[in-house]
């Protein structure tokens, strides 16, 4: 659950990128988040996961208030957020399989629970037979895929999707696109910021446009509506 009342961020050079945003997303909910570039949308899912600290108003994220959080509970408050993005963000020395169990091992899971999870997770994303490979060896689609796998290896309640689509082909995004569905029909909240209009208008779910910091249109299966 995720909800937003008069949210204000201003960044320390001045720039307002939030001006009042109000929002309710439920669990289990598909939203994208769309809108021209600079309108908002990164600065909108960093608040979430508390990468930003929003400068006015009231965040609740998974029953933790983002406002008053201790900075010792914020790793936990990020448990139940997975993060994926544009530029996949892997470890370029560590394996696919190493790639992902790094997020379980800083949590100090047994070397067992690792293992079956991480292998879990991989033929999820269908990449159990690369998982020795390193990110130099794959293709984009592929890291994506590990990324995705990364995000996800810890059961989060959140998927966060920052433009997931934006370095890929058309192909390999709907590949991307479908591994997103099949983790939110298992009932994670994904919020996804893109510029893809042909996914937007064909994957019909709710659609959430940030204009100039505020939220100019809320839409259950709505529509890209943007030339670009
Ligand atoms: N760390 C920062 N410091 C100062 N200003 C920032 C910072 N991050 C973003 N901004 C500014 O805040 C505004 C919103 O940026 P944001 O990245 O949220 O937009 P966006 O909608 O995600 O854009 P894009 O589609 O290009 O990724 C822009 O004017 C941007 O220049």
């Amino acid at each position: 659950m995720i909800e937003m009342k008069g949210v204000y961020k201003t960044y320390p050079n001045g720039v307002t990128a939030l001006n009042g945003i109000d929002v309710y997303i439920e669990q289990g909910e598909f939203v994208y988040v769309v809108g021209t570039s600079g309108a908002g949308k990164s600065t909108f899912t960093k608040l979430m996961f508390r990468e930003e600290k929003a400068s006015e108003g009231s965040i609740m994220v998974n029953d933790y208030d983002l406002m008053t959080i201790k900075e010792r509970n914020i790793p936990y408050l990020r448990r139940n957020i997975g993060v994926v993005y544009q530029d996949f963000r892997l470890l370029p020395k560590l394996t696919v399989y190493e790639n992902v169990a790094f997020a379980l091992e800083v949590i100090e899971e047994s070397p067992d629970k690792i293992r079956r999870r991480v292998m879990d997770v991989l033929d999820q994303v269908r990449l159990k037979n690369k998982a020795r490979f390193i990110p130099d060896e794959l293709s984009g689609g592929e890291q994506q895929r590990v990324s995705i796998a990364r995000a996800i290896v810890n059961h989060p309640k959140l998927l966060i999707a920052d433009e997931p689509t934006g370095n890929l082909d058309p192909d390999t995004s709907w590949e991307i696109m479908h591994i997103l569905e099949e983790i939110n029909e298992k009932g994670t909240t994904i919020l996804m910021a893109t510029h893809n209009k042909g996914i937007v208008n064909t994957l019909r779910r709710r659609v959430i446009a940030i204009e100039d910091g505020l939220i100019v249109r809320d839409e259950s299966r709505g529509e890209y509506d943007y030339e670009i």
